[in-house]
């Protein structure tokens, strides 16, 4: 038998970052969305503009929902390593282990990609862990991403209205077509003890590397494991402390393009612990391939120019998929400022 040798923990240490000086006055916090609220509107775009992230509470996706695919996902990742091993590799959908994308990053992260379009004619791969109901789990994750979906399309809608976007689905259609090419994540990162060891005290490792989003919008549930970081204005990181009851949610690089910039996409990582696992699932929602990806013509004021050369999700996915984690997606369909 041909023993996998393990890659060195140094591997997945972060590069030392910027020192984090902030005055604790004016340390910024993460905007607080209650969809119960009629001020919702405001403090979503305000989000959307300032941060690209902000936290929802009283989103309305039925905690049983939640509880049910964190237990089935858990009893996935509890698994002998064999057994996960038969629903993968993940390209495009399916288990992986250590290495994202094909493009050579690598993160302390266990995953499952998977197709959040819901019907048989998209089967994601067979999940040999679940052998007596297989179908069970897909059904687990469909409750799930339904639900996820519909308050999805909400906050875009509100988001439209404070905007005053015509019609008021222009944003959330795209997730709700048929063809929408959206995507499930459920992602596992393991306890790393040697994390508690003298010569590795104080440093951080990375989960999954410094990246933006290239969809829509994102939608994270994690456990109450830390771990989720996002990039600041000035360069620092903020850790985002961790709510298993609320819904945190990003621009992606698409939304960026489509508000011809006003709403930023956030750069953001995820850094291991050294003795809790942390779980997180995350919905991200994308239009369909034929999607032309410009800014939203209800939007633009006057004779304001696109900051973006045209470009379709197809395009751009592939782009996306060619390249490093931490690279600038976006950069590529700037449109160079002539003055
Ligand atoms: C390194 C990569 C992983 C990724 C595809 C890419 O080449 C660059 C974008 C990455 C990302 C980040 C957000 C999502 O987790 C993801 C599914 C996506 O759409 O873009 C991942 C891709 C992946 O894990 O395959
Ligand atoms: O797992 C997390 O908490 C975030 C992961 C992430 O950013 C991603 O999968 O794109
Ligand atoms: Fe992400």
């Amino acid at each position: 038998m041909v023993a996998i040798s393990k890659p060195p923990i140094e591997l997945f240490f972060s590069k030392p970052s910027k020192p984090t000086n902030h005055n604790p006055l004016s340390f910024p916090t993460i905007p607080l969305i209650d969809l119960s609220k009629s001020d919702s509107k405001h403090l979503l775009v305000k989000a959307c503009q300032e941060f690209g992230f902000f936290k929802v509470v009283n989103h309305g996706v039925p905690m049983q929902f939640i509880n049910k695919l964190e237990s089935e996902a858990t009893k996935f990742f509890s698994s002998p390593l064999s057994l996960k091993q038969k629903a993968g590799p993940p390209n495009p959908f399916g288990y992986g282990n250590r290495r994202l994308g094909q493009n050579g990053d690598f993160g302390w992260v266990e995953y499952l990609l998977l197709n959040a379009k819901l019907d048989s004619d998209h089967k994601n791969p067979p999940f040999s862990v679940f052998e007596e109901n297989p179908e069970d789990f897909q059904c687990v994750v469909n409750d799930y991403v339904t639900a996820v979906k519909k308050m999805t399309c909400e906050i875009l809608e509100l988001l439209a209205d404070e905007m005053e976007l015509k019609p008021r689905n222009v944003l959330s259609k795209l997730l709700m077509d048929e063809q929408s090419d959206s995507v499930f994540r459920v992602n596992y990162y393991p306890p790393c003890p040697e994390l508690q060891e003298p010569e590795t005290k104080g440093k951080k490792l990375i989960g999954f590397g410094e990246h933006t989003d290239p969809q829509i919008i994102s939608v994270l549930r994690s456990n109450n494991t830390s771990g989720l970081e996002i990039s600041l204005k000035d360069g620092s990181w903020m850790s985002v402390p961790p709510d298993s009851s609320s819904f945190f949610i990003n621009v992606g690089d698409s939304l960026q393009v489509m508000t011809n910039g006003r709403f930023k996409s956030v750069k953001h990582r995820v850094v291991a612990n050294s003795s809790k696992s942390r779980l997180s699932m995350i919905y991200f929602g994308g239009p369909p391939l034929s999607e032309k990806i410009a800014p939203l013509d209800s939007l633009m004021v006057g004779e304001e120019a696109s900051l973006y050369k045209e470009f379709t999700w197809y395009e751009y996915r592939k782009s996306a998929f060619n390249s490093r984690l931490s690279d600038n997606r976006l950069s590529l369909f700037e449109k160079i400022a002539t003055s």
